[in-house]
């Protein structure tokens, strides 16, 4: 089965408007060339609409960075599905580490937020990954099972069918501590077969498994050749357009 592979550029709380359309608009000028590989840039909310109409007509897709589950109402300071999908976003990313660590969301309320991208024609990118403590207690497959049968509890196999799927181990986040071959190998395996177990075989083989946590242009190579890995999702080394397409163009 092949997968398309998808280089995730998630710009957390980083560049004002005009910076986040000028990154975006050398991104696309140098992605010109780009083939056979999705690229998807995940500004901030305020910035998503003036990205969204700088891409018109560029290979790179835009997503989100969060949504909030209900559709609308007195929520202050949340932004839902259909305002996010409005702005022209196709992707959003769901249940980050950070919002799971500073924001306090659980399994259940990724859950809820995947239901609501779905609903409005959202892809979502489920974030999962486990915590250096719990990788020491060996509890690092355990906490990865709940996160995906939880987050993804309920659903029907045509609503997931453009789900990807984000490990990124927290503690690798920031840190230029990468996973070792063999830890991104045995995961993102392991979480293959949860698919299969959880959904079917073909789900699990159509469903792109990516891996997030330092990835620069240096180590992609490596990671990208793993089985299992369907591609990145990369914060601090997709900033920078010069840098980002030096990983998108890891197979050159
Ligand atoms: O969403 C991206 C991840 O948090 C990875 O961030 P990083 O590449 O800066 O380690």
């Amino acid at each position: 089965m092949s997968r398309t592979p998808f280089i995730a550029g998630n710009w957390k709380m980083y560049k004002t408007g005009p910076e986040a359309v000028e990154t975006a608009r050398i991104l696309t000028q140098l992605c010109s060339n780009v083939q056979e590989i999705d690229v998807m840039i995940a500004p901030t909310f305020l910035s998503l609409p003036l990205v969204a109409a700088s891409l018109e007509g560029s290979k790179v897709k835009i997503g989100a960075q969060n949504l909030y589950f209900e559709k609308q109402g007195a929520f202050t300071g949340e932004v839902s599905a259909d305002m996010i999908k409005a702005a022209g976003a196709e992707y959003v990313i769901i249940g980050h580490s950070e919002r799971r660590q500073y924001f306090g969301e659980t399994n259940a309320l990724v859950c809820k937020k995947i239901k609501a991208a779905i609903e409005v024609g959202l892809k979502p990118i489920l974030c999962i990954g486990e915590s250096e403590n719990q990788r020491n207690k060996e509890k690092t497959f355990l906490t990865l099972d709940k996160q995906v049968s939880d987050g993804l509890k309920g659903f029907g196999l045509d609503e997931l069918k453009d789900l990807v799927v984000a490990y990124e181990p927290v503690w690798a986040i920031g840190t230029g501590k990468t996973a070792t071959v063999d830890q991104v190998k045995k995961v993102h395996q392991y979480l293959r077969s949860l698919l299969e177990k959880l959904f079917s075989k073909d789900f699990a083989d159509q469903t792109r498994i990516v891996y997030g946590g330092s990835v620069k242009p240096e180590n992609v190579k490596e990671l990208m050749g793993i089985e299992d890995v369907d591609g990145a999702l990369v914060g601090g080394a997709s900033l920078d357009a010069n840098i980002f397409i030096n990983i998108i163009n890891y197979d050159i």
